[in-house]
């Protein structure tokens, strides 16, 4: 919608046959987005060929579980149209595959390597689809490592209620949206489980600090984490009603089981499969994420949010800062 209000022809490609059928019927989103009439300058069509002949820029928005099917399909749509120049390839989605622990852009760059080498760009930050589509004001990141595909971004996406910044850390900016869902769902569960404002607070940090932690270590600048993608995001997934992550938290902390909660959601809570690779990811490289691990501990062994929640506040004493820490050295 912001790309289309801007002046841009979109075309939007839904796998579903019948709600491409009811869009185009009563040019609006029922699912998604009922109260609002869709711009006329979106067309709707469940056709890939059709919805990708002479892209400029292609968005990829499924599930990340979702995303190598639907990239492959794209990829085998341009083979046999015989496309050589790649357009430029942005994604709006927040998760590591599952077994790979890849992030999404690399999945991205994976996929269409046949076709050479892919220019990626996230659009990642603070921005919940119900307010962007009511114009609320929002500032996101946009983020690769080719400056000119970035600026293009930018330049398509950003109005006076949508304000776009680039940046070249794609690792700190992916990692940043995906991992705040672990500690979006954490921070609803603490409210489930009937836990206060301190609580959140002192999560809400100590979950940055090991968001930081294994970023860095996978190559991101610590300071994008301060920034749109990182502190801006945790905040607004961890505070929102509009968050499946806080909401899916809040259920699991009032005692449902993760299967009930993630079946009747009806749409993807994105931390449950990311707490996992994150998890794993961690164990790998020697990272200590202990929100991290008490999440999936809640997940895959069925502890509950008050269990991990004392073993979280009597692990050993530490250091917010260590002494012999000189700050010039900590970035
Ligand atoms: N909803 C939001 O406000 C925001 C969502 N995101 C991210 O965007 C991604 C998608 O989120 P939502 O749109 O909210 O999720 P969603 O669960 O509503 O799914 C998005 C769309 O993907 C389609 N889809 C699912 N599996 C598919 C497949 N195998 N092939 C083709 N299409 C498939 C669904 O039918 C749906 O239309 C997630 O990674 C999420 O973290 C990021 C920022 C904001
Ligand atoms: O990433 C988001 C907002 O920036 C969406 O969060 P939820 O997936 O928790 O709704």
């Amino acid at each position: 919608m912001v790309l289309a209000e801007n002046g841009h022809d979109v075309r939007l490609w839904t796998h579903h046959q019948d709600q491409a059928d009811e869009m185009i019927a009563t040019g609006k989103n029922a699912r998604y987005l009922p109260d609002l009439q869709l711009p006329k300058n979106i067309s709707i069509t469940s056709d890939l060929a059709l919805a990708l002949e002479g892209a400029e820029l292609i968005n990829f928005v499924v599930p990340t579980k979702a995303m190598r099917q639907v990239a492959s399909q794209v990829l085998a749509v341009f083979q046999e149209a015989g496309v050589t120049n790649l357009p430029i390839l942005m994604h709006a989605s927040k998760g590591l595959e599952q077994g790979s622990h890849l992030r999404i852009s690399q999945i991205l760059e994976d996929v269409f390597s046949p076709l050479g080498e892919a220019k990626v760009v996230v659009l990642s930050g603070p921005s919940h689809a119900e307010e962007v589509a009511q114009h609320d004001i929002t500032a996101i990141t946009a983020a690769g490592t080719d400056q000119v595909a970035c600026d293009f971004v930018q330049e398509v996406f950003m109005n006076d209620y949508f304000r776009v910044y680039t940046n070249p850390d794609i690792i700190g900016v992916e990692l940043g949206g995906s991992l705040k869902n672990i500690i979006a769902l954490g921070a609803g569960a603490l409210v489930g489980a009937g836990f206060g404002d301190n609580a959140k607070a002192a999560l809400l940090t100590r979950g940055l600090a090991e968001i930081t932690r294994l970023g860095v270590t996978m190559g991101a600048n610590p300071l994008t984490f301060m920034g749109l993608s990182g502190v801006g995001d945790l905040v607004v997934t961890a505070t929102s009603v509009h968050s499946r992550n806080w909401r899916a938290g809040q259920q699991i902390g009032q005692g449902q089981s993760v299967e009930e909660v993630e079946a009747h959601m009806g749409m993807v809570v994105e931390g449950l499969a990311t707490a996992v690779s994150a998890y794993e990811l961690a164990q790998e490289k020697g990272v200590e994420m202990p929100i991290t691990q008490a999440i999936y501990l809640v997940i895959k062994e069925g502890l509950s949010i008050k269990e991990v929640v004392t073993a979280l506040m009597t692990r050993e004493r530490k250091g917010e800062l260590q002494f012999e820490d000189n700050l010039a050295d900590l970035f």
